[in-house]
């Protein structure tokens, strides 16, 4: 049985009208966000992630295209995509003086919710996002990691299924990162589906379920983090060899396994291959029925910035001025 689509997407585009003439953000992209996954939105500054979030959650009108956002029409059905998601943008939108717990309470009757039923979810999600005790405090009285977190309470209160966090982790240290990252897959665990943004690798490959890689407005690559890097790059087994038996181990190597490409460094041969865990057994066999020995062997994956190298022709840290 097939997941259904929480959101689907079609043709979107956005083009924003300037001094200096038109800025094409999004050029018209294609997307489906699967129940209960968590979806990233990868790419530099510029790259049209924050503008494609803006457009999904009916903040921006779009210039062209469609999309159904948990079975409400974005362009016919704005209120309705509006009840249906949280959405947490990347500064936050916590209010400094107000006491967390109140600001939870009236964001939740902003969405129509009863005195009751607000205040309980309001405790509920301080108990899940760990802030407990903390309903009493100022927002500024917060630490960056805690006021991410009642962030993320503030899109969710009203229990959406579905909630947009654009850059959920900028500006964190890394142990609230990794604390907040075990928060958002508690979510997504107990059946929230998540659409995120960000432009760290790291982030994309431990939280996501399935990744778009955005440049220039456009996705330019698409697949789960292991599909990425598997499909555009290849893992690579490097063995240390006698440099006088590098060619023979090559040739070897190459009648055994499927391999996409081959490199000698000094007493090192790399090979690069689909699926690095699955050629070592048939490799080592090969090898040793030649009477090749290697002195070590190991598997190196591909990382994420690999692929946005390999799908974009430059570093993601490098394409921040996009
Ligand atoms: N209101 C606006 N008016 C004009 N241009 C805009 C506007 N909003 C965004 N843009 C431009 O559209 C492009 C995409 O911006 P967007 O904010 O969607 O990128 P992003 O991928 O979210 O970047 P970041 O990671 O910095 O948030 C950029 O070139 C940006 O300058």
């Amino acid at each position: 049985m097939s997941i259904p689509a929480m959101i689907s997407v079609s043709g979107l585009a956005r083009t924003f009208s300037t001094k200096t003439g038109p800025v094409e953000a999004v050029k018209g992209i294609d997307f489906q966000v699967y129940e209960g996954e968590i979806l990233g939105l990868l790419g530099p500054n510029g790259a049209g992630k924050t503008t494609t979030l803006r457009m999904i959650s009916t903040l921006i009108n779009p210039t062209a295209g469609e999309a159904v956002i948990s079975g409400a029409d974005l362009l016919r059905d704005p209120r309705g995509v509006r009840s249906r998601i949280g959405y947490v943008a990347q500064g936050g939108s916590t209010n400094e003086e107000e006491l967390v717990l109140d600001e939870l309470i009236l964001q939740a009757r902003l969405f129509g919710l009863s005195k009751a039923t607000a205040t309980a979810n309001a405790e509920a999600l301080l108990a899940a996002l760990d802030l407990d005790g903390l309903g009493g405090r100022k927002c500024k009285q917060l630490s960056g990691g805690q006021r991410r977190r009642v962030d993320i309470a503030l899109g969710l209160v009203h229990q959406p299924n579905l909630i947009y966090l654009d850059e959920p982790t900028t500006g964190l240290d890394p142990q609230s990162r990794a604390n907040l990252w075990d928060h958002i897959r508690s979510l997504r665990d107990r059946g929230t589906t998540i659409v995120l943004t960000t432009h760290y690798l790291d982030e994309a490959d431990a939280l996501c379920d399935r990744i778009l890689v955005m440049d220039h407005g456009e996705i330019v690559a698409e697949g789960t983090p292991d599909e990425l890097k598997r499909r555009i790059s290849g893992d690579v087994i490097s063995l240390e060899i006698a440099p006088e038996l590098t060619a023979r181990a090559i040739a070897v190597a190459d009648d055994a396994l499927d391999l996409r490409s081959q490199l000698t460094e000094g007493h090192h041969v790399h090979l690069t291959v689909e699926h690095g865990d699955a050629a070592v057994i048939p490799l080592l066999h090969a090898l040793q029925g030649a009477g090749i020995v290697p002195g070590s062997l190991t598997v190196k994956r591909p990382s994420l910035d690999d692929v946005f190298l390999t799908v974009t022709g430059r570093s993601l840290r490098d394409g921040d001025q996009a």
